[in-house]
């Protein structure tokens, strides 16, 4: 395949639309998952293995796997285990950097205010598992969870006739309490529903394919989640002094978890934008996933494009909004500074996405769709819910009451004003 190299300046509105407002194929399947979510939510188990039979092609006997995950990792090569728990080791390391300290603070007017963090008791995390295996994404989603003192971590995952060890294995050392065989939309719904097999959890977290994230946009309201964390995105801003070849690498890398994956460059150099085309062809064939990654990179979200200024490219960038945000650019910090709106960000030459994806620390379940317009991705708050916390002296209230009388009269609320009179008349 080539890819045409498009110059920002020319894009039409319908261009623009396709790149800022992609939906990953999931407005087209939302009515297929309204369906199957309603099923399990009232079939239970008889659903989750009908739904199973047909998009899974696996018959489940336990939807429970609980003790399959400990026996997986009892079976994992010495390489593979260290490499998990080294994972472990960094995702855990980061994550606890970000609990939160409960404080309370005494103002010298009377009051004493605080907030404190306790974990949610229960949530379930989806571990993808369909055209890939995500023992990786198993890390992402449980430990934080674990870190933020979760009591009670469930997950599902599709099953398969012969299941990814590496994935249950890492499921298992990450910390899950009870594992389930079930996969997609109908994983989603099983945990935000409950079912005979499955219990029912409080919030519902990890990425997905297009049936997953639609399901979790139709389970929300009913149940918490955590963000719309879809088919996988990268966005390189490159200039000049970007080596092309590792500018292709990033989009193919992105573009072979699912042809419903977006995958952008651009760049204000045209020499560069070029050699990046030139490059994707170069590696294309050499990528054993060539076909998703065809179909990722021929997607209307995708491209090569060729800015007029490193400004506009990171305006561009900006507007995108995207997953994961690589800087190959001579000032790469300059760029940052420009940037509010991405899930992750990659700065230099010896950061591959891929270090973000398995084993530097931070975490990979990130929004995609723009989502990092309004959302950053998982992280232990993720997990954990604040109270505040009052106390006033005497004075405090005396100094508050006529605030508070004035205000509730205004609300036309008499008994709040009362409740403050009684204390201080
Ligand atoms: N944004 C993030 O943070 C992030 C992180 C990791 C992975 N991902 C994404 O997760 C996804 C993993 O995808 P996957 O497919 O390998 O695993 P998956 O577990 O997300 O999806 C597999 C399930 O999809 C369902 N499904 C597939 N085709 C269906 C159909 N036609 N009808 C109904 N249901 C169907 C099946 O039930 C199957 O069990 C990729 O898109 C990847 O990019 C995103
Ligand atoms: N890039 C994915 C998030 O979009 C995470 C991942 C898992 N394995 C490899 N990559
Ligand atoms: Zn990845």
């Amino acid at each position: 395949m080539t890819i045409d190299v498009r110059e920002l300046a020319d894009l039409g509105p319908t261009d623009r639309a396709a790149l800022f407002e992609r939906d990953a194929g999931i407005d087209a399947i939302r009515a297929d998952v309204a369906s199957i979510v309603d099923r399990v939510r009232e079939e239970g188990d008889v659903a989750v293995r009908s739904f199973t039979e047909e998009f899974d092609d696996v018959t489940v006997g336990n939807i429970e796997c609980t003790d399959q995950c400990e026996r997986a990792w009892e079976s994992l090569p010495a390489d593979v285990t260290d490499a998990i728990q080294e994972a472990i080791e960094n995702v855990e390391s980061f994550h606890r950097a970000q609990v939160p300290a409960d404080w309370r603070e005494e103002f010298d007017d009377g009051r004493e205010l605080g907030r404190r963090f306790r974990p949610i008791d229960r949530v379930g995390v989806y571990v993808p598992g369909g055209a890939a295996a995500y023992p990786s994404s198993a890390i992402m989603g449980i430990v934080p969870a674990v870190v933020a003192g979760v009591d009670h971590i469930a997950v599902t995952t599709p099953p398969a006739d012969e299941p990814n060890p590496v994935t249950l294995g890492a499921i298992h050392a990450a910390g899950a309490d009870a594992v389930y065989s079930v996969g997609g939309a109908q994983g989603i719904a099983a945990l935000a529903y409950g079912t005979e097999s499955v219990d029912r959890v409080q919030k519902v977290v990890g990425p997905g394919n297009r049936w997953v994230t639609a399901a979790k946009a139709a389970v929300r309201g009913d149940v918490e989640i955590d963000l719309l964390a879809g088919p996988s995105e990268v966005l390189v801003l490159a200039d000049e002094t970007a080596d092309p070849e590792l500018v292709a690498s990033e989009l193919l890398a992105q573009a072979e978890h699912d042809p419903n994956a977006s995958v952008v460059a651009v760049t204000d150099d045209d020499e560069t934008a070029v050699a990046v085309t030139d490059a994707i062809d170069a590696q294309l064939p050499d990528r054993s996933r060539s076909d998703i990654i065809e179909e990722a990179l021929s997607s209307d979200a995708s491209g090569v494009l060729l800015a007029r200024s490193m400004s506009e490219a990171i305006l561009f960038a900006e507007s995108y909004a995207p997953e994961h945000l690589a800087i190959l650019a001579a000032d790469d910090e300059a760029i940052l500074d420009r940037i509010d709106s991405a899930g992750s960000v990659f700065l230099g030459p010896h950061t591959p996405v891929a270090a973000g994806d398995y084993a530097s620390g931070t975490n990979h379940v990130l929004p995609t769709s723009g989502g990092a317009r309004v959302t950053g991705g998982l992280s232990v708050d993720t997990f954990l819910r604040a109270t505040t916390v009052q106390r006033l002296s005497r004075d405090g209230l005396d100094d508050l009451s006529k605030t508070i009388t004035t205000l509730a009269d205004a609300e036309g609320l008499e008994a709040h004003a009362e409740s403050v009179r009684r204390r201080t008349d």
